[in-house]
């Protein structure tokens, strides 16, 4: 018998679908303040967010259009801009302060991705889903320079939130049974 949690990790998926329903500033602050419990190894949480709803998403949308090609633009611009600005309520960034120490830099990615899985299965439980995105533009500086990225930091996801549509949830991805993954060394 699986206990709740147990459930919602099993259950829950990546969501690139949403209904028109918006989030409430208050909802997305109670999701991140059960988030942020997440473990960290740094003195201080390695993380901030970068939100983006209702008319911001538009300054989130230039910047991904600012990364396309004159030829992708013809292409996909008009699409892609109302997929961010009408068809995704919000766009939520997670971002880590880059460390000198690459050992130190990866523990702040550890925590960060800790904290992204503790805000999807939090999220699961209140009908909100998303997808996690380290695409292309995520790594390029004229967007991560407008969405209001330092060089000093570093984006670990861009999450595409929004009420689930039931009816685009799709169907898991495999898992291998731990059975196959594990070297047991017992003596
Ligand atoms: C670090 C990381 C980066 C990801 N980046 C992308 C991405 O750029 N685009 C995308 O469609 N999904 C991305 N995903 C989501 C995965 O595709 C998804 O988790 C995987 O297909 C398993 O599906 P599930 O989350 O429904 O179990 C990412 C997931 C992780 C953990």
């Amino acid at each position: 018998m699986e206990n709740g949690i147990e459930r919602i990790i099993r259950e829950r998926r990546t969501i690139k679908s949403f209904t028109d329903r918006p989030i409430e500033k208050q909802d997305l602050l109670n999701l991140l303040n059960a988030a942020v419990w997440a473990p960290f190894h740094s003195k201080e949480e390695p993380w901030r967010f970068i939100i983006f709803r209702e008319k911001g998403r538009k300054v989130f949308s230039d910047a991904v259009l600012s990364t396309y090609t004159p030829a992708e633009l013809e292409r996909f611009g008009e699409g892609a801009a109302k997929e961010y600005c009408d068809k995704t309520p919000v766009h939520l960034l997670v971002v880590v302060r880059e460390e000198r120490d690459p050992w130190k830099m990866k523990e702040a990615m550890l925590a960060a991705a800790a904290f992204i899985q503790n805000l999807q299965l939090l999220a699961w439980e209140q009908g909100i889903g998303f997808v996690w995105k380290t695409s292309e533009y995520n790594r390029e500086n004229v967007f991560t320079s407008q969405v209001g990225i330092s060089p000093e930091e570093c984006l670990i996801g861009t999450l595409h939130v929004g009420y689930i549509n039931k009816d685009h949830v799709p169907k898991p991805r495999p898992r291998k049974p731990a059975e196959e993954l594990v070297t047991w060394v017992e003596g």
